[in-house]
């Protein structure tokens, strides 16, 4: 996918949140800030319609016309680049996003990069303009400690659903040809939506990270720079443990994803990551805790969920990449839970 500059968006785009933004065919107005990551802001942005007697038939153009809102609201995230490194990060998030197309993954409905004056006397940066449909009910991290701080949990039937949409999602990226690994699920990248008389609705979001997941490692050096790539993007209690200690001699596939995955349903159900614990812990060691997946089982709900959810993370969280199962097996195992949870 292209990416194209424009001096108007240097212009509007640049003062920080304030005015208008436009991304190619369309004007935004930032309504307020959603949130925030490493170097993005997120806005809610209203659409500023074009009026119709100066060619405003041409607006929304460059949306697919499945996405467009009806109130014209958006999430519109703001990449701030200050090099060569970031600018290709983001190219990189901008045509992984827009490989993809399924209903609990979120769509990458437009973007535009721009040149703006850099911080230095005559040098230059650039921005980049994200725009998504919006999920007003936080992310599933949000919401995970929202119950918490009531002391109140899932209810078995909500974790699941929550977590087999989830796995559909990453069904799609792992059956993709060639399979795309995410590389950062976690609570935080999914955004959830409350629907009157449904479960929820859950979307994974943030393809900063996603790659072609399938790689031969065979020097102890292409070992030690995969380590180092996982510690800049994957997030360290989800990190599967042949991404904190690579052997040189290796395969790595897309069940990175899975160690993810189990560690997202331990904290869908109890709050945190199984790992999480050790960050915090004074004698704690989170790469020795991952790599001997000591999961810490923390206090549930009353009466608890099934043990056979139990089961399920502990499926998941195989030290071992070999014997850990795909995402077909985990979509089969979560679909038949959820049909013994309801009959
Ligand atoms: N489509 C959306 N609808 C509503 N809120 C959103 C949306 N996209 C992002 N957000 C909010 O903005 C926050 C930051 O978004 P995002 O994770 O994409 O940024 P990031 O810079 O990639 O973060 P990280 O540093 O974790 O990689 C999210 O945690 C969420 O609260």
């Amino acid at each position: 996918m292209g990416c194209s500059f424009s001096g108007l968006n240097a212009i509007y785009g640049a003062v920080n949140g304030a005015g208008d933004v436009w991304i190619r065919d369309n004007r935004f107005r930032i309504v307020r800030q959603l949130g925030e990551g490493g170097a993005a802001f997120v806005f809610l942005v209203k659409e500023v319609l074009a009026d119709p007697s100066a060619g405003g038939l041409a607006r929304k153009k460059s949306i697919n016309p499945s996405h467009l809102s009806d109130d014209g609201i958006y999430a519109m995230k703001k990449v701030l680049i200050q090099n060569e490194d970031q600018l290709e990060l983001v190219k990189q998030e901008i045509s992984v996003s827009s490989l993809f197309s399924h209903p609990n993954l979120l769509p990458l409905l437009d973007h535009e990069i721009i040149a703006v004056k850099g911080a230095k006397e005559g040098s230059k940066s650039h921005e980049a303009y994200l725009l998504f449909p919006v999920h007003l009910d936080g992310t599933l991290l949000d919401n995970c400690k929202a119950m918490q701080a009531k002391k109140e949990f899932f209810p078995t039937i909500t974790v699941l659903e929550i977590f087999r949409q989830l796995c559909s999602g990453l069904q799609h990226m792992h059956n993709f040809d060639p399979p795309y690994a995410h590389n950062d699920v976690k609570p935080g990248n999914v955004l959830i939506t409350h629907r009157k008389g449904q479960l929820p609705l859950a979307i994974l979001m943030d393809f900063g990270s996603a790659r072609p997941a399938r790689r031969t490692i065979s020097t102890h050096s292409e070992a030690l720079q995969l380590q180092e790539w996982a510690a800049e993007h994957c997030s360290a209690p989800f990190r599967a443990p042949e991404l904190w200690d690579c052997p040189s001699n290796a395969s790595i596939d897309e069940r990175t994803d899975i160690w993810s995955l189990g560690c997202t349903l331990f904290a869908i159900m109890y709050g945190a990551s199984p790992f999480e614990y050790a960050l915090v812990e004074s004698d704690g060691n989170l790469k020795e805790t991952v790599m001997n997946a000591q999961i810490k089982w923390l206090p549930g709900p009353d009466p608890p969920y099934p043990e056979a959810l139990n089961q399920f993370v502990v499926w998941m969280l195989q030290p071992q990449p070999a014997v850990r199962p795909h995402i077909n097996d985990i979509v089969i195992h979560v679909e038949k839970l959820i049909s013994k949870c309801v009959n």
